[in-house]
């Protein structure tokens, strides 16, 4: 599958924010997006999941403009860059809820001993955040949208997640960001830097520099 955005143009009154993107995604790749802060990453993954509105835009699939926002087509699963879990939740209805064995995830992340009852409002900033990212890269959507995964999350743990993004792309378009832009560089099969409402498509970290993204 390929994914397209084209030609988004977002403003909040009468500033605007997007103005000038095009980014192309496809299955078995995964695609980054690094940008200063305020320079409308979270605004664009949002439009591309649906749940804001630009002012102008087209998504598309396989070359097919999309008419129905992409949460309504069931193909897509979103971590948002704040809480996804509502917080009177338990962790066993976390799992539960994305249909995810718990087993799989305390072999991996051994020091998240939270029992089944926790409610999610009791979690760690770093253990919800870890929990979130692993059941949203677990929901088998053809496309996955990740804003701010490795946010306080420890690095080993940012390791583990980083492999199962690589093994996850095999069968869904992988679209993230972060500022922990050496963890998109690792994992980015295309790169995005968004800058004065466009996007630029990049290569290299020497690239970042020239563009004033690094120093
Ligand atoms: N609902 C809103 N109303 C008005 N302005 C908004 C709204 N949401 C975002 N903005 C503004 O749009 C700009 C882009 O915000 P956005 O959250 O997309 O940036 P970002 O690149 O994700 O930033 P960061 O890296 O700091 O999270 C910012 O200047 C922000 O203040």
């Amino acid at each position: 599958m390929t994914l397209e955005l084209d030609n988004i143009e977002l403003n909040f009154d009468s500033k605007k924010i997007l103005s000038g993107i095009y980014m192309h995604a496809e299955t078995g790749t995964v695609t980054g997006v690094l940008g200063r802060n305020g320079c409308g990453k979270t605004s664009l993954l949002r439009i591309l999941f649906g749940n804001l509105g630009p002012k102008y835009g087209n998504v598309r699939l396989n070359g097919l403009h999309q008419k129905r926002k992409l949460y309504k087509t069931g193909k897509a699963a979103y971590l948002p860059q704040h809480r996804l879990l509502p917080s009177y939740m338990t962790v066993q209805e976390a799992f539960e809820t994305f249909k995810t064995d718990r087993k799989d995830f305390t072999t991996l992340f051994h020091s998240f001993v939270a029992p089944q009852k926790e409610k999610i409002n009791n979690l760690s900033t770093g253990e919800l955040r870890l929990l979130e990212t692993y059941l949203i890269l677990n929901s088998k959507k053809e496309i996955i949208i990740l804003d701010e995964p490795f946010s306080f999350i420890a690095p080993i743990y940012i390791d583990i997640l980083k492999k199962i993004i690589c093994q996850k792309k095999e069968n869904s378009i992988i679209i993230l960001t972060d500022h922990y832009y050496e963890d998109i560089l690792d994992i980015s099969d295309t790169l995005y830097l968004l800058k004065n409402g466009c996007s630029k498509a990049l290569k290299s970290k020497v690239e970042l520099k020239q563009e004033g993204y690094l120093t």
